[in-house]
């Protein structure tokens, strides 16, 4: 994924002044960023959920987008979630979301409906519904909030699996807890990256 000089304002608010990132394929990379920095928006740009006011963003293959918000139906089940993304990405089967939902360890909710599930679990759907149909390009927007810290530890043993499988994965997140985690890592200020140099924000 290229990244080229974007920017994007919300009204008289400016939030991106010049963003440029290359995301190379096998690359785990970080944003990370105060509140309110413009992580979210960053990753709506790169996702095409939203339009920047200038700059490019190209990329190939298919992209991967897990939303801050979680974006689920409370009234359909965990398995109808599954249904209905698996038609929309045109996948033959569930295979990659079961090895998913089996790492994060929340299969036994296959028939639970959206709505009761705890919000750990809410994410861990909501970051299997982006990761199913085995994107290039992941970009993921604070995936592990509300993860217990197992959960946690999986999430990165996944990240790090599908990095080595030559996936480039983005996360943002208000902290650099997870440093040496990462293979990259920037910082988000005043509407520009640089690389992060500190060790906590
Ligand atoms: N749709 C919108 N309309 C107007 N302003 C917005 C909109 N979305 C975001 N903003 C503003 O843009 C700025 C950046 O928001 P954004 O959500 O991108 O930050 P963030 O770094 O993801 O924050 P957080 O860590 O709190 O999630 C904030 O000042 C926010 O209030």
């Amino acid at each position: 994924m290229r990244v080229r000089d974007v920017h994007h304002s919300y009204r008289r608010r400016v939030v991106l002044r010049g963003i440029s990132i290359e995301l190379q394929p096998g690359v785990l990379a970080g944003i990370v960023g105060e509140n309110g920095a413009g992580k979210s928006t960053l990753l709506k740009i790169l996702s095409g959920e939203l339009r920047p006011d200038r700059g490019t963003v190209h990329h190939g293959g298919r992209i991967g987008y897990c939303p801050q918000e979680v974006v689920l139906n409370d009234s359909l089940t965990v398995r109808q979630h599954l249904e209905f993304f698996k038609t929309a990405f045109g996948l033959a089967d569930l295979r990659r979301a079961e090895e998913i939902m089996e790492t994060l360890n929340f299969a036994a909710y296959l028939d639970e409906r959206a709505g009761v599930l705890s919000g750990g679990t809410r994410q861990k759907l909501n970051l299997t519904l982006a990761l199913m149909h085995d994107p290039q390009v992941l970009l993921l927007d604070e995936p592990y909030q509300g993860f217990d810290w197992d959960t946690y530890q999986r999430f990165w043993e996944l990240a790090t699996k599908l990095r080595d499988a030559g996936r480039s994965v983005l996360t943002v997140s208000h902290l650099a807890h997870d440093a040496e985690r990462l293979d990259e890592l920037w910082q988000l200020r005043e509407g520009v990256l640089d690389a992060h140099t500190g060790t906590s924000e």
